[in-house]
């Protein structure tokens, strides 16, 4: 059942309390509750994703990526990598979370990043291997909205039909997609064409997967939090509840644990949840964080400072966290059938949502990517002499490009690719301004702050211009909107640090290390060191930003994550 009052909670003590609705929170939820004789409570700062049609129709997706009441609205700290720029940050504030807000990629990353993740924490379980049925197992793979003839665009052996999660292919033909992948015959060697990214070996050019079924988003909420789960007897979701910190401490066996967890809801006093079994942590790599720090989990002098009482001294907590960082490029085009065609208020616009509203078609069924691609630098690069290379292997890709069937909000038509770098070094940290914890974190991601990443932007952006010269261009393309042609190395840098803005695949804010580390958060059972019966499972526990978006890893670490709270209580 979902709640919004607090007051018509039967009760404030269950086995499990999950912090966070979100993307990995609903996952553990379901999966807790299909033991009956489990009790379980989520607690969600934000709003119900029910009815808010810029989650549910795909094409708005940039709609609610502005300050607005389903996001937390963060600034980042001013970023030295970005010319000082100060940006916002989105993380979503409702049931569903970031799956409910972001832009529907659906990539798992290589073999090489499970691999390393293994190797990091010293458990095989995390291995490509290992999490590959829990892949399976959140994954749904349905038909495109237009049932267009998928065959050749993607390999079934490496998808299910049996998970929860809906993802399918485009269901609307925007005429780039099929050019891209004739210019993946054009130049197969720089731009070979990959049958399917998620195989485990994503190096190439090829179709997008999304996170759409049906020609609607699919989220943790519509899928792990459909009617048929929410109405379980042993599962109850409290909304508007924000989460402050852990209370009622005591020490058992030399080991930290918590009573309760202690949440506010608007104009009520603090309200004070029991959990019998476990805490579980699932509040975003921003959020989890955050209530760790609030909690006296953290690094010691730095809570000290701030008049926080220390309750375990783990420096990792906020620190080494990794994120992609992206920057644009367009190109006019001859042709009419672009993101632009469908301009807000325009009749074709109108037309294409009256569609959408009667049969779940049309261009609305998809955001305004088509394609992407998957690339690694040069061997030879210079760049290797400075730095070794920071991708998790041979299958890994350094640089990622994201084509685009025009530019939303502009005038003219056009032709977008994106270039994000998927291998940094840089790193940043997420910190605590006050002991207020209303208010927000400091959040530095510390965006290209190393030369290394501002070398594959660099790349990124040529490698995104040289596919631009296959001669299937030749009729479509008309002009760069920024010729970067004649740009000096100055120039490129000035380019990238003024427009590169996130594109939020955060991870590593409570970072899982192999048991004996001195560094880390968690250990591979997702158990807080040095904790009982506190879990974390969602993005914040990767320790590196694998090369890919995060939605289908975080997806998997829950799956996952269920399985070993399970283990721990059956
Ligand atoms: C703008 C954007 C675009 C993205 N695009 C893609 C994409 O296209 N493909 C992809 O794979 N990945 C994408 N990502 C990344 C991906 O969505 C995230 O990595 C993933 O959803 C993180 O899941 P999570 O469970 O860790 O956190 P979240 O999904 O953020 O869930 C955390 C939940 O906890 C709640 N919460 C936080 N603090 C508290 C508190 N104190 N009390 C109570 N509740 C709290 C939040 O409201 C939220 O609902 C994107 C992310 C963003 C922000």
């Amino acid at each position: 059942t979902i709640y919004d009052s607090v007051q018509d909670l039967p009760g404030l003590k269950y086995d499990f309390i999950i912090v966070g609705g979100g993307t990995a929170g609903l996952v553990v939820a379901n999966r807790l509750t299909e033991i009956p004789s489990f009790s379980v409570l989520v607690l969600e700062a934000g709003v119900s994703n029910e009815g808010v049609l810029e989650s549910t129709v795909p094409f708005f997706v940039n709609d609610l990526l502005s300050f607005n009441i389903y996001d937390w609205n963060y600034t980042l700290t001013p970023q030295p990598g970005l010319n000082g720029r100060v940006l916002p940050y989105y993380r979503a504030r409702l049931l569903g979370g970031c799956s409910a807000h972001n832009i529907m990629v659906y990539t798992r990353g290589s073999k090489d990043d499970y691999d390393r993740y293994a190797k990091l924490t010293g458990d095989k379980r995390w291995s490509w291997d290992g999490i590959f049925p829990y892949f399976l197992k959140n994954e749904k793979w349905v038909r495109p909205a237009d049932h267009h003839d998928t065959a050749g665009q993607y390999n079934p052996l490496v998808h299910s039909t049996y998970g929860l999660n809906p993802v399918s292919l485009s269901g609307h033909p925007w005429p780039v997609g099929p050019r891209i992948i004739q210019a993946t015959q054009e130049l197969p060697h720089a731009y070979p064409f990959n049958l399917d990214m998620n195989s485990g070996k994503p190096l190439g050019v090829g179709w997008l997967q999304s996170t759409i079924g049906g020609g609607q988003r699919s989220t943790s909420a519509t899928s792990y939090l459909a009617p048929q789960y929410a109405k379980r007897k042993n599962l109850h979701v409290l909304l508007h509840a924000q989460v402050t910190n852990l209370v009622n401490s005591s020490y058992s066996k030399g080991k930290l644990e918590f009573g309760g967890v202690q949440f506010l809801q608007p104009g009520s006093p603090p309200y004070t949840a029991k959990a019998t079994k476990e805490i579980i942590l699932s509040a975003g790599p921003v959020g989890t964080p955050q209530i760790l720090m609030h909690s006296g989990i953290g690094n010691k002098t730095a809570l000290s400072a701030l008049g926080i009482q220390s309750l375990l001294d783990l420096p990792s907590v906020g620190q080494n966290i990794s994120d992609h960082p992206a920057v644009g490029l367009s190109w006019t085009v001859n042709s009419t059938k672009t993101l632009e065609s469908l301009a807000p208020n325009s009749t074709a616009f109108n037309e294409a949502f009256a569609q959408w509203n009667s049969t779940r078609t049309g261009p609305f069924v998809m955001g305004g990517l088509t394609n992407l691609g998957w690339l690694r630098l040069d061997p030879d690069s210079p760049i290797f002499e400075e730095f070794p290379d920071p991708s998790a292997g041979s299958l890994s890709p350094h640089i990622e490009l994201l084509f685009s069937a025009g530019r939303s909000g502009a005038t003219g038509h056009h032709m977008g690719i994106s270039a994000a770098v998927v291998s940094p070094i840089s790193r940043g940290s997420i910190t605590l301004k006050s002991n207020n914890p209303l208010d927000p974190p400091l959040i530095d991601p510390g965006y290209l702050t190393s030369e290394f990443d501002l070398y594959v932007a660099r790349v990124g952006l040529q490698r995104a211009q040289e596919f631009v010269t296959a001669p299937v261009w030749n009729d479509y393309v008309i002009a760069p909107t920024v010729n970067i042609t004649n740009f000096t190395t100055d120039e490129l840098n000035t380019f990238i640090r003024n427009n590169a803005a996130p594109i939020a695949h955060l991870v590593g804010s409570a970072g899982m290390s192999s048991s004996d580390a001195s560094y880390g958060v968690v250990n591979p059972d997702l158990l807080v060191k040095g904790a009982n019966g506190l879990r974390i499972i969602d993005a914040s526990v990767l320790p590196i930003v694998p090369g890919a978006h995060t939605q289908a890893a975080t997806y998997a670490i829950a799956e996952r994550g269920s399985d070993l709270v399970k283990a721990s209580w059956l």
